[in-house]
């Protein structure tokens, strides 16, 4: 049955997106303890400590041209200089530089001490032992001094900072080997719902495959945790209460799917009243509406709604977050981007939809998006036909084509 684009969805008891949030990040708290890894077991960690840099970078004065090094005030057009000497990377000239001298020098070549300015070697003429310049360059062209990118002393990285390809060879031009890293979250997760069978298993009637466990174990890799699958479980009170104190023993983390809301086989939301330590909440947002959260023992605790599109949203949205306090990341909001809306969007309000969407670039720059298909949350193939989010305000309605629309690239979310 489709909603009549009037219908509207306020709940005066939900919470927003916003408030949500605020609380999952205030109550979450990075976690104890730290390890010291080598640098490439540094990849994807959050820096424990601030790096401060034990040497210049570059560590010499050096020159970005392959040509001549001499001295700036004695450049003029066609003034003539001897050639003395040659400084190639890995081979410093030692030597002095008198009046009318030059040294032949290499990119990333030691400038030679008397020398202040590069001539590129395009702007001279050769003539036997002589060059003679036909180009002169300013004062001080083409040199690259010491420390210009990292002073000796200064700090490089701030604690709280994650490990990516270029932090790997920051930390290498600094001769640094290993690095203080927060330990990894440790996370388990486990499906709940008779209805599930693992890809594999023959379906019997009613029953679907389990695709949830499978989309967090990306995700989750995805993230950078210690993740656990705890597999699937049925829609049995004692069999939730055993594998989710089996979580809470092992994990700092748990993410379990479905049983979220509050059906009569909803026994995640059962269990976890009994531990008393998390909540129901409703959001308002679509897909993701129902959301547990709190703790399970020593546990952090999100029982994520079992329709597979709110699993990856309320994820994106909610846990990430979460994983990236827990491992001491320090919060930034995804980028969000304007674009055009190529065609109408539905829409009621009472809810922040995070519509899924195909965002391109039109050849003037400016960017455009259209939904990926079919919006309900059980729409998985939509997910994977989208590259971005469209976040439409809650309290909107049906939005016109060529209306200005936020969205959220996926590598903004997923990381
Ligand atoms: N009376 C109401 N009914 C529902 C409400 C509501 O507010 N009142 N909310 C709807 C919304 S929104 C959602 S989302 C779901 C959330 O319900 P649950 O978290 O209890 O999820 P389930 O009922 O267990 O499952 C929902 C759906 O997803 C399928 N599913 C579950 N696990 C998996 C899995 N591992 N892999 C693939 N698919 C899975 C399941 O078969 C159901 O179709 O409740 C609405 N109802
Ligand atoms: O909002 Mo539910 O979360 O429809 O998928």
């Amino acid at each position: 049955m489709s909603i009549p684009s009037s219908c509207d969805e306020t709940d005066p008891e939900a919470l927003t997106v916003e408030a949500a949030l605020a609380r999952v990040l205030e109550t979450v708290q990075p976690l104890e303890g730290a390890q010291r890894v080598d640098l490439h077991g540094a990849l994807g960690r959050v820096l424990a400590q601030p790096v401060s840099a034990p040497i210049d970078v570059p560590p010499h004065a050096n020159s970005a041209m392959d040509g001549y090094a001499l001295r700036a005030d004695e450049l003029a057009m066609g003034t003539a200089f001897r050639i003395v000497g040659e400084a190639f990377a890995g081979h410093p000239y030692r030597g002095d530089i008198g009046p009318g001298e030059c040294v032949r020098v290499m990119t990333g070549g030691v400038m030679p001490r008397d020398a202040d300015t590069v001539v590129q070697q395009e702007h001279v003429r050769v003539e036997g032992e002589r060059i003679r310049v036909e180009q002169a360059p300013a004062a001080g062209a083409n040199v690259r001094q010491a420390g210009e990118d990292i002073a000796a002393g200064s700090t490089v990285l701030p604690a709280g900072h994650r490990v990516g390809s270029a932090e790997l060879g920051l930390l290498a031009s600094l001769g640094l080997t290993e690095v203080d890293v927060r330990r990894l979250p440790r996370v388990a997760y486990f499906s709940t719902g008779d209805e599930l069978r693992s890809a594999g298993e023959a379906l019997g009637e009613g029953e679907i495959y389990d695709s949830n466990r499978h989309t967090l174990h990306g995700l989750l890799r995805e993230t950078g945790v210690e993740a656990t699958d705890l597999g699937r479980i049925p829609d049995d009170e004692a069999a939730t209460r055993r594998v989710m104190a089996q979580a809470a023993a092992q994990a700092d983390l748990i993410v379990t799917s479905g049983g979220a809301s509050v059906g009569a086989a909803d026994h995640v939301t059962r269990v976890l009243r009994e531990h008393g330590a998390a909540q129901f909440w409703k959001i308002a947002m679509k897909p993701g509406r129902p959301l547990n959260f709190g703790r399970v023992d020593n546990a952090w605790f999100f029982g994520l709604p079992g329709n597979p599109v709110a699993v990856m949203v309320t994820f994106a949205l909610f846990v990430a977050p979460a994983l990236r306090r827990l491992r001491g990341e320090s919060y930034a909001a995804p980028l969000i981007l304007r674009a055009t809306a190529r065609s109408a969007l539905r829409k009621n309000p009472g809810r922040t939809d995070f519509q899924r969407g195909v965002l391109t670039q039109r050849p003037d720059g400016t960017l455009e998006v259209e939904t990926s298909g079919l919006q309900s949350s059980h729409i998985l193939s939509g997910m994977s036909r989208a590259n971005c989010l469209i976040r439409l305000p809650r309290d909107a309605g049906p939005m016109a084509a060529g209306a200005t629309v936020d969205v959220i690239p996926f590598h903004a979310l997923f990381r």
